[in-house]
């Protein structure tokens, strides 16, 4: 085989995997999809010190993955993106292009409404159907979709049971989620180490709260959407706003651990991040800032300071980086505050903006990350299908979740029932014994009439609860079908 040039984040060479089995394949056009040996294939807690013992160190500042495991990973790439409204009226992301790989946390950050959102939903391919999109999207090399379970996308908005506890929503999740081939204890084992990772023991027992019930604090339910996702230990995890509603200790141990997690792991994540403390800065490898849905910059996180230096926007001493360059690129309150007018010139962060992308446009920066995504469309690499609990396990698991939820649902459950037994004695008082006559048929009718109506009525009533059931079951939808 001709020696070629090996990427820092090759998979160390086994008999069981060739060092360029993978690339050889995207090269050719050909996947090779090796059997995984069945521990693999489950992410059972046992298999994962297999896993572990696959790479020694993980140096996740510098991207550097000396070792990664044998389920290489997948490395996403994207070029030339763009997206815009059905309708054709707004252009949401111009041409935008990047990549990441495993064992990395890349941050989108930028201004309000400049795109984050947008960008990140058309990698994870869950773009509003009023959206277009156009561009070259590339996971491990290849046009294709994410194999079962290899993704897992954290939303804004956190999509819980109110009625659940904290350990209750975990461990269901855990048992729907996780292949059968799992033992109970082990995935159990595993729920509660992404308990630990998103620190919320303390908070097991305590219920989730919704809107009229209160519960766990708003930072903590992030922190449990997050630990539903990460159950399954998927391959890219795509987070919008993670850090939202946390205090910047919370952020910080937060980001930490999911840096850690991504890189002990060789999970590839992407996150649109506001506003980080520096200290959550420092942990991101990669910054793909957006500014009015155009690159402003895309490369190593810690060089960022310096591009914006050498065009003319150092950031002043005392100030958090992140800040500079949200506020450097944040054109949004320029006209209220007057700085715009209408005979003016270009505002001063039109101006930035203008600089910083043509700037980007033309600087080595953009030249590497060019040069890095062909190399990692070059590597390839094999996706691993993963394994899901049976159609049984699932149905069995949610009807009975489905049952606690309504039972500690007051309104739902025991004022129905409440009702139900009391229209039910009134009815059969009314009725008592009417007999068996002519007269009878008619009483029995009326009786059959109002008793199918009243049922029909109680069951808008429980409407309220179904959609909420309802918006918890499309995040498995999503899970479960759209992968
Ligand atoms: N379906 C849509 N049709 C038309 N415009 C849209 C649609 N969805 C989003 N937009 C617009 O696209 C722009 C980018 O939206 P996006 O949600 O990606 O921004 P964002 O950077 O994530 O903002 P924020 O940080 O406030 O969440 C906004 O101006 C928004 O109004």
């Amino acid at each position: 085989m001709a020696t070629l040039p090996l990427p820092c984040w090759a998979p160390t060479p086994s008999p069981s995997q060739p060092r360029w089995g993978s690339s050889a394949a995207a090269l050719t056009g050909k996947v090779e999809q090796p059997e995984p040996p069945a521990a693999e294939v489950g992410g059972a807690v046992g298999s994962r010190r297999g896993i572990h013992s696959g790479f020694d160190s993980i140096d996740h500042r510098d991207g550097r993955l000396d070792h990664i495991p044998r389920d290489g990973g997948v490395s996403i790439t994207w070029e030339d993106v763009w997206v815009t409204a059905a309708d054709g009226r707004a252009t949401i992301l111009h041409g935008v292009g990047g990549s990441a790989r495993p064992g990395q946390v890349l941050a989108i950050m930028g201004p309000s409404g400049c795109g984050k959102t947008t960008l990140l939903d058309t990698l994870a391919g869950r773009l509003d159907t009023d959206l277009r999109s156009k561009g070259d999207i590339r996971i491990n090399g290849r046009r294709q979709r994410l194999a079962f379970g290899t993704s897992a996308y954290v939303t804004q908005e956190d999509v819980l049971m109110a009625t659940l506890t904290v350990r209750e929503a975990i461990y269901y999740s855990a048992q729907i989620q996780l292949p059968d081939t799992m033992l109970l204890s082990d995935k159990l084992a595993r729920a509660g180490e992404a308990i630990q990772e998103m620190g919320l023991t303390s908070a097991l027992e305590t219920r989730i709260g919704g809107r009229t019930t209160k519960g766990i604090s708003g930072g903590q339910r992030k922190r449990l959407s997050i630990c539903l996702e990460i159950l399954t230990r998927p391959r890219l995890l795509f987070l919008d706003e993670p850090t939202s509603g946390l205090d910047s200790a919370a952020s910080f141990h937060v980001m930490n651990r999911i840096a850690d997690l991504a890189a002990r792991e060789s999970m590839t994540t992407v996150a649109v991040v506001h506003q980080p403390c520096s200290e959550v800065f420092e942990i991101f490898h990669g910054l793909c800032l957006l500014a009015c849905g155009q690159t402003i910059y895309f490369g190593p996180a810690t060089n960022a300071i310096e591009f914006f230096t050498s065009n003319g926007y150092p950031c002043p001493p005392m100030r958090n980086i992140a800040d500079h360059f949200l506020r450097t690129i944040n054109r949004d309150f320029e006209l209220e505050s007057g700085v715009i007018t209408i005979s003016s010139k270009p505002s001063p962060a039109d101006e930035a903006i203008d600089v910083l992308v043509n700037a980007y446009k033309s600087s080595n920066t953009s030249e590497n990350a060019k040069k890095e995504m062909h190399d990692i469309n070059e590597m390839g690499g094999v996706i691993i299908r993963r394994n899901q609990a049976s159609f049984l396990t699932k149905v069995f698991v949610l009807t009975r979740r489905s049952f606690v939820n309504m039972y500690r649902d007051v309104g739902y459950y025991w004022l129905r029932l409440g009702i139900y037994i009391s229209i039910g004695v009134c009815l059969g008082t009314i009725y008592y014994n009417f007999g068996y006559g002519y007269d009878s048929i008619r009483s029995r009718s009326s009786m059959l009439m109002f008793t199918g109506s009243l049922l029909t009525l109680m069951a808008i009533g429980g409407f309220p609860s179904f959609v909420e059931e309802m918006k918890v079951s499309d995040l498995y939808v999503l899970l479960y079908i759209w992968n």
